[in-house]
């Protein structure tokens, strides 16, 4: 049996010019352990499979003029250490070595006056089998290493099939090796209209090299206006049958589509085991934001990194949905339901929206000038497990039920432990570590490097081989392996083994065509759970909480952040299956009103005393004016000013996570 422990497969390699160091490679369950001892002395550390997203073996690349690889070094020169995929035409047919280049995102700290920040960075391992004469030898034990790291990744037990030692030739051998399970398949979303209007040129830069390390498939779809997304998932016959996962670039806009479309299957329920991953590229990206907090990853060094890593490492976690009903329609949420200032504020300043994020600033200050009220009735069913902190309208878990519940869902594996992995990883490791040929001990391969410390020697880009110089050319996110940058100009540059590209007419990608939707709007029907409140039209339960009166703001929310920036509700997860109502009433002044928008992004807001924040589990807002020159807003998207109620459907939705 493999245990967290176990070395599944072990290795030694050397660098050239270090003749009595040897550098000890484990692959064990629980990630890449590197050992170097030298001189007697004797230092590790281990890469966490959490950290690794792929690997994939290479050939060294042809070069144009120069066929001998024991030329002489020639001093000072520096040239790319250029590989190329192990089935190109381009390989160099005198280098029979395979080199196995492992990606890996690992946390660290960051430089200077930001050494207190955790930040992802790329580092790519790579190591050189050469022990053999023979490529096929080489290729069998790179693969061996390769097939393993995989099925580890994807938290799959190895077939024992793959670690069996060979220590000869067997023909046969990579006949044995099974396919890694590529069980995975992508439909990415992108709105090329989204935020500044960059989605799509981030997803080719920024996206596409992540999927092409992880060897994750996918087909794009470029979405062509509103209402594009929600269609297209409705419709697709084989969305379930085809995809794992489907994953919106775009803002928060998108993912209702998305989710309100999944709704609208008579398959709902299967749809909704679908991994959905968001990477922002909106204006709004409160989901985003809310998945890699609640796991404690650093969002706000490098969000698309960190959301596009929860995409490739694709575990599926529960997440909350809310079933909203208003009178003429029932919907879907995921984020929030907002009456009052806060809903104001993101409405109205869609006029502004050509400056940018700016226009939430602007507008609250013209929203505090002309500040409204509201008259209508709330009311609510408070969340199991929560009581009044004396009188104060506070609601609080008693620590022993917080405890309780955080257990409970941690062991549900929900993945939102809201703790920061530890991280044993503190050094570069991007050298190609060398087997020996024919496993003499007598090293081939040197690190081109005066640095003394194990950290400073691994960060060095430069190495020599046979006397000869190569830079290092993977690092960068955007950069291919064989050293090339990504042509950015089409899609099929960036290689995706087996994408299909759908697009919109007039694009020039391939164009996937739907059937006619043949349903008029009104025949469309919005399946799902069956609702546990009374129709909107009949009193709420006897056991809820009534208020009436004027409100400044009710909102409505069940992730920790409604946008990037906008921490407002602390205590929110995304399945702990809790509405949490942030409520304002008329009565408090321009100047706390103003404190509480500023408060917001730091999460203060909470313990001001004009705020109550209100754990729910349903709800119901009843305007007591149906003419209003107020919003009410279901995440973000405007709906019909009269009475709505809500009601959360714990753990409905799977979002991908780290
Ligand atoms: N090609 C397109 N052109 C115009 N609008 C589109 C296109 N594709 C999708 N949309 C619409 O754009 C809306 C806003 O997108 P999204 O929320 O993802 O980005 P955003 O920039 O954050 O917008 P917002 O600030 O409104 O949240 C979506 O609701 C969707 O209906």
């Amino acid at each position: 049996m493999q245990t967290r422990g176990t070395v599944l497969l072990e290795e030694t390699f050397y660098i050239f010019n270090k003749k009595k160091t040897v550098y000890r490679v484990k692959l064990t369950e629980k990630g890449l352990s590197l050992q170097k001892e030298s001189n007697g002395n004797s230092k590790s550390e281990t890469i966490q499979l959490d950290d690794i997203v792929g690997c994939r073996c290479m050939r060294r690349k042809r070069r144009k003029s120069e066929s001998c690889v024991c030329r002489p070094m020639t001093p000072g020169r520096k040239s790319g250490l250029s590989v190329v995929e192990e089935n190109s035409t381009e390989q160099d047919e005198n280098d029979s070595s395979v080199y196995l280049y492992i990606y890996s995102y690992l946390l660290k700290k960051g430089r200077g006056v930001k050494s207190s920040t955790l930040k992802r960075d790329k580092m790519t391992i790579t190591l050189r089998f050469r022990s053999f004469d023979h490529l096929e030898d080489n290729m069998r034990e790179a693969q061996r290493w390769r097939v393993a790291i995989k099925y580890l990744v994807r938290n799959k037990p190895v077939p024992p099939a793959v670690l069996m030692p060979r220590d000869h030739l067997d023909q046969d051998y990579m006949a044995e090796i099974p396919n890694s399970g590529e069980d995975r398949r992508l439909l990415v979303f992108v709105n090329p209209k989204s935020g500044s209007g960059k989605a799509k040129e981030m997803f080719e830069r920024r996206v596409v090299p992540l999927l092409i390390d992880a060897e994750l498939p996918y087909d794009l779809h470029l979405t062509s206006g509103p209402n594009d997304a929600r269609r297209f998932v409705r419709q697709r016959h084989d969305l379930t049958s085809t995809y794992s996962d489907i994953v919106i670039v775009s803002g928060d806009g998108l993912m209702f589509e998305v989710i309100n479309g999944l709704l609208e299957r008579p398959d709902w329920g299967e749809a909704c085991q679908l991994g959905l991953g968001i990477i922002p590229g909106g204006s709004g990206n409160g989901l985003a934001k809310s998945v890699s907090f609640a796991q404690g990853e650093p969002y706000s060094q490098n969000p698309v990194l960190v959301s596009a890593l929860n995409v490739v490492k694709g575990h599926k976690a529960p997440m909350d949905l809310i079933r909203v009903e208003t009178k003429s329609l029932i919907l879907y949420s995921f984020l929030s339901i907002g009456w009052g200032l806060i809903s104001d504020i993101d409405i109205e300043s869609e006029r502004l929206r050509s400056i940018g994020g700016q226009r939430f600033t602007i507008w609250s200050l013209a929203r505090l000038v002309g500040l409204r009220t509201y008259r209508g009735r709330l009311s609510y069913s408070i969340a199991p497990g929560y009581r009044s902190a004396g009188n104060g309208p506070l609601l609080r878990r008693s620590t022993s039920e917080t405890e309780a519940i955080n257990n409970l869902s941690n062991g549900q594996n929900n993945g939102f432990n809201g703790n920061l992995r530890s991280q044993s990883c503190h050094e570069d490791l991007s050298a190609p570590l060398s087997l020996p040929s024919d496993r003499s001990p007598a090293p081939r391969m040197r690190l081109n490097s005066t640095a003394s410390s194990i950290s400073e020697e691994f960060s060095v880009l430069e190495y020599e081989i046979d006397g000869e110089v190569l830079g290092e050319t993977a690092g960068p996110e955007n950069i291919n392996p064989n050293g090339s940058r990504l042509r950015l100009d089409s899609f099929y540059s960036a290689k995706s083994r087996s994408s299909a590209f759908y697009s919109v007419a007039a694009s020039s990608y391939h164009s996937l065509t739907l059937p006619d939707d043949d349903q008029s709007p009104d025949a469309i029907c919005m399946y799902g759970p069956a609702s546990r409140l009374p129709a909107l039209t009949q009193p709420v339960p006897s056991s809820w909480t009534v208020i009436d009166g004027d409100f400044v703001m009710v909102h409505a929310n069940y992730q920790s952040h409604i946008g990037s920036d906008c921490y407002i509700a602390p205590d929110a997860r995304p399945d702990d299956g809790v509405i949490w109502l942030a409520v304002i009433r008329a009565g408090a002044t321009r100047s706390q009103l103003l404190q509480f928008l500023l408060g917001v992004s730091s999460g203060s807001h909470i313990h001001m005393p004009i705020v109550q924040m209100i754990p729910v589990t349903a709800f119901r807002l009843e305007p007591e004016s149906v003419k209003s020159t107020g919003h009410i807003t279901v995440d973000g998207e405007l709906v019909d000013y009269g009475p709505i109620q809500a009601e959360v459907m714990p753990g409905m939705a799977r979002v991908l996570t780290r």
